[in-house]
């Protein structure tokens, strides 16, 4: 059953209004992971719920308590929990978002203020922080309420609505809350839920829309060497003691090899090689060099082959190094020792691996390494979050909907595409409520999520904000 048109000529009228809700969203810099931005993540967690009360969602907001950043007790985003509709007739689905964003600076390179959004009419970009991750996916649903609400047109489905405001930064909270929901059985938040949305992820390319039937889980590692009692002078101290960056270094690099391969041992080994069949997906995708050349902004692909780098970003590990909090990154030459460094970096998993199995490897690897060193510095390793990875069954009416719904808006067939990246929530929604998971993206593969001059592209955003509500009709059509 197709949207009703009065629907989507709603949102065509009113796509200016909704890119202005979406502007007014980005101006809150809600960074989870900066400690002296916790209260535009409060602010941003009150920003939606105000707007899905003005749709007529019921809601919550969930204290999840406190935890500590960087030596700092704070408080806990809320939850943002919504409801709307209770007819038993009806499929209830349940949707998923965050509300927090990465970290941005105009220093980092931005051409324009990264919480200023820029509606580029030239060339139909919306340019700013949380645009594409994840602040138009998720206002993409009130924008449905909100033609719901106004055309006097009844829900296909009930829905509920979980946002969260860590996502960026480990989901603290949010696993704990869930199990504990899900054991109540009757009178569980979830109670009824039977089906997950998610849109928080990207296109493969830029050109055809997918459904996401997979996620790598991640593992986050802090490695930190010290050793001075403070910062030294390189001319009174070079060659007299243990630099704890040099030995950082040498760490770090023990890593992964410049064409990718993890050198930890037994990480690799863990998953199994893609055989002939399992290559055909890989293949049969829409994607070439040019896109992932394309949207990393240079020709740096590891391979030539199509194959290869898809396998290297859907079904393999990878190993990536952040940052160096600690080290001299300023303007000239300051000749210093830094006294204590901490190298970042992760590991993105598959199948069968999870941080609890990799976790133990890393350290002790990185402590037989350390010890060959024979430096008189200090190691200390955390592990800073994780998550494990995710694959769904897309044989399931959830993506049936969603695919109808795709060719309803796009006139095309999806593609069927795994993600590179994390949610980790996504096997918590499906081990804790045993209901089938779907990522439906809003974005292309070139939007630039985490990185400068993050976009989410006008026609994505209000054709997306359609296939949503097409999605929610997909489903409130089919008889199971
Ligand atoms: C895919 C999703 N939009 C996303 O960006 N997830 C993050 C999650 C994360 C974990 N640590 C920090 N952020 C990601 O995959 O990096
Ligand atoms: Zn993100
Ligand atoms: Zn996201």
């Amino acid at each position: 059953m197709p949207a009703p048109p009065k629907f989507t000529e709603y949102v065509d009228k009113n796509a200016n209004r909704f890119i202005q809700r979406l502007a007014d969203a980005v101006a809150i810099p809600s960074i989870s992971g900066d400690a002296s931005r916790r209260n535009d993540v409060f602010k941003m967690a009150q920003f939606l719920e105000n707007h899905l009360k003005s749709v007529g969602v019921t809601t919550t907001l969930v204290n999840l308590g406190s935890h500590t950043m960087d030596g700092q007790e704070l408080p806990l985003p809320p939850l943002v929990l919504g409801r709307i509709g209770d007819d038993e007739s009806k499929k209830t689905i349940l949707i998923y978002g965050h509300f927090d964003v990465q970290p941005a600076e105009k220093s980092d390179g931005w051409d324009t203020d990264p919480f200023t959004l820029v509606v580029d009419e030239k060339s139909g970009k919306l340019i700013g922080r949380g645009s594409t991750d994840d602040k138009g996916p998720v206002l993409g649903w009130v924008n449905v309420l909100e033609a719901h609400q106004q055309l006097g047109l009844d829900l296909p489905v009930n829905l509920r609505f979980c946002f969260e405001g860590m996502e960026e930064s480990g989901s603290e909270g949010l696993d704990e809350f869930i199990e504990a929901e899900a054991k109540k059985g009757k009178g569980s938040w979830f109670e009824g839920v039977d089906a997950v949305c998610i849109s928080d992820n990207y296109w493969l390319n830029t050109r055809t829309p997918c459904l996401t039937y997979g996620l790598r889980g991640l593992t986050y590692f802090k490695v930190c060497v010290s050793g001075p009692a403070r910062d030294l002078h390189s001319g009174v101290f070079g060659r007299a003691v243990h630099e704890p960056m040099t030995d950082l270094i040498a760490l770090m690099s023990k890593l992964v090899t410049p064409d990718g391969k993890i050198l930890v041992p037994g990480v690799e080994e863990m998953v199994p090689g893609a055989d002939a069949e399992e290559r055909k997906i890989y293949t049969s995708l829409d994607y070439s060099i040019a896109d992932v050349e394309n949207s990393a902004g240079a020709s740096i692909a590891l391979s030539s082959s199509k194959e290869e780098v898809l396998m290297g970003r859907m079904r393999n590990p990878s190993l990536s190094l952040h940052g160096i909090e600690g080290a001299f990154y300023g303007v000239g030459a300051k000749t210093v020792i830094p006294a204590k460094v901490s190298g970042k970096f992760s590991i993105r998993l598959v199948p069968p691996q999870t941080p609890d199995a990799v976790n133990p490897l890393v350290v002790s690897y990185l402590e037989s390494e350390f010890a060959k060193l024979n430096s008189k510095n200090k190691l200390e390793l955390e592990c800073l979050h994780g998550g494990k990875p995710w694959v769904e069954d897309f044989k399931h009416w959830n993506y049936e909907a969603a695919a109808k719904a795709t060719e309803a808006i796009y006139k095309v067939k999806p593609d069927l595409t795994r993600e590179g990246g994390s949610i980790p929530v996504t096997l918590t929604f499906a081990e804790q409520l045993g209901v089938n998971v779907l990522l439906l993206p809003m974005g292309r593969g070139d939007d630039g999520a985490h990185s400068t001059n993050e976009k989410l592209d006008r026609s994505n955003y209000i054709e997306g904000t359609k296939l949503l509500g097409t999605y929610l009709y997909e489903v409130g059509a089919i008889s199971t």
